[in-house]
Formats: C-alpha cells, sequence, structure tokens
C-alpha cells in the first residue's frame, strides 16, 4: 500500500486528483465514485479542472435504500450536486434505492459493474473500516447487496439528516469483491476519528471486522492521510 500523507483535505484532494488525471491520461474510462465528506475536496478539483469527462462512465458505491433520486439525504443528490451537475459523464451509474425489489436492484447493478470495468475506484473510510457500506462481517468477495447499517454508522451519517429517526437503515452497496476488482483504488481518510480504522486498514490483519483490511490483497492502492488520520500508523 502507498500511503500519501498530507497536510489538510484541502491537498488531500489535489493529490487525489493528480492521480485521477493521470489515470485518464493513460486511458481510464471508468471512475468508481464514492459519497461522504471525503471526496467533495477532490471533486472541487475536478469541478475546476479542464478535463472534459462527457466521453466516461462513472460507478457510484452505494446508495439509501427508500430515498428517491430527487431525496437530498440521497447518494445520487449527493453527487449531482457536488460532481454531476457541474462536470456531466457520459453515464454516471448510482444504485436504484427508490426500488423496493433487493433482488432485482443489486442484479441489475452487478451488471452495470460487469460491463463497466472500474479503471480507479475512489474509496472513504467508516470509523469502523466500512467501505461503502461494507460493515465489518461482510464477506471479502461479495457482490452488490442490501445491507443493514451498524448502530456506529447510522449515528455517524446522523449529521446529515434532521433527525436520528430519518438516518435509513439499509442500503445497496457494491460488494467487497466487486471493489477489489478495480484496477486502482484511491482511499481517503482524514481527521483523528478516522485514525483507528486506517491503522487497522494498513497495520492491522487482514480480516472481514475491518472491511478495508481487504485492501492489503489489492495490488494497487494508495492511501491519502492528514495527519491525524495517520496518528495511529507504526
Ligand atoms: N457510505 C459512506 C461511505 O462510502 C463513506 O466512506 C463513509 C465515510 O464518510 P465521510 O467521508 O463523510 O467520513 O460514509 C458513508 O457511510
Amino acid at each position: 500500500m502507498n500511503i500519501i500523507k498530507v497536510k489538510d483535505q484541502q491537498m488531500g484532494g489535489k493529490e487525489a486528483f493528480n492521480l485521477v488525471k493521470a489515470d485518464i491520461e493513460n486511458g481510464a474510462k471508468v471512475l468508481g465514485l464514492a459519497t461522504g465528506s471525503s471526496p467533495i475536496t477532490l471533486y472541487n478539483e475536478m469541478t475546476n479542472s479542464d478535463i472534459d469527462f462527457s466521453n466516461m462512465t462513472s460507478v457510484n458505491l452505494d446508495e439509501y435504500v427508500g430515498l428517491e433520486a430527487d431525496n437530498e439525504q440521497s447518494y445520487h443528490y449527493f453527487m449531482n450536486e457536488h460532481l454531476f451537475s457541474k462536470k456531466p459523464f457520459k453515464n454516471s451509474y448510482v444504485p436504484d434505492g427508490s426500488n423496493p425489489d433487493a433482488e432485482a436492484a443489486t442484479k441489475a447493478y452487478d451488471k452495470i459493474i460487469e460491463d463497466n470495468p472500474i479503471d480507479l475506484q475512489i474509496l472513504g473510510i467508516g470509523r469502523n473500516g466500512h467501505i461503502g457500506f461494507n460493515e465489518p462481517g461482510s464477506p471479502f468477495d461479495g457482490k452488490t447487496r442490501k445491507v443493514g447499517l451498524t448502530e456506529s454508522t447510522i449515528e455517524a451519517n446522523t449529521r446529515f439528516f434532521d433527525d436520528e429517526k430519518d438516518v435509513p437503515r439499509f442500503a445497496y452497496s457494491m460488494g467487497i469483491g466487486s471493489i477489489m476488482k478495480a484496477k486502482k483504488i484511491v482511499l481517503l481518510a482524514y481527521g483523528e476519528n478516522k485514525a483507528d480504522a486506517i491503522a487497522a486498514t494498513v497495520d492491522g490483519p487482514v480480516t472481514e471486522d475491518c472491511p478495508a483490511s481487504a485492501l492489503q490483497n489489492h495490488p494497487d492502492v494508495t492511501i491519502i492521510v492528514d495527519e491525524a488520520a495517520a496518528s495511529k500508523l507504526k
């Protein structure tokens, strides 16, 4: 794993953008994208760049079950707001959280991932080491599926909702098996509350207890961290 330590999230966004740009110059056509606060500075860099994404495809990691795309708390809405409305892609895929038929929604998304192999996957990380919405215990060979969110994730995501009761309890998430198929992976983590998860990801055992530890088995992972998130690394 390649670790890049940066001063702050602004610099992290610039470092991540340089990796994205270089990959596109090398022919990357499909970007795997993530939501959450961590990728926002990267999306700002992409938005302010002169790169044309209109020939590219994006495939997002996850979406809450039960939220329509135009719901302000949905990940569809987040991606439109932070990136797609300013830098449109040819195709932008996000799991269909409005489809209550989990079997149909997840199968359809697996087909999309299969048809659009991901060149570079952007990841954030949860405080418990989750990637996408693959909570601890998720199988390392998993495909897209409906997942229940842990109490710690619900609590962490409450800040985006008016009331904790409004936070969806389920999501459709790309599986760790699909994430691991991306050619390159760039994981972004900032702040002290990510320090334990980053230490477990990099220095801990490869175990389903820390979903991101699966990345130790991937040949091309870069982790961009600020000092606080790196503070518990060996
Ligand atoms: N499903 C998302 C993850 O993909 C994201 O990595 C995580 C961390 O978010 P943040 O970057 O806001 O800390 O939050 C959510 O749970």
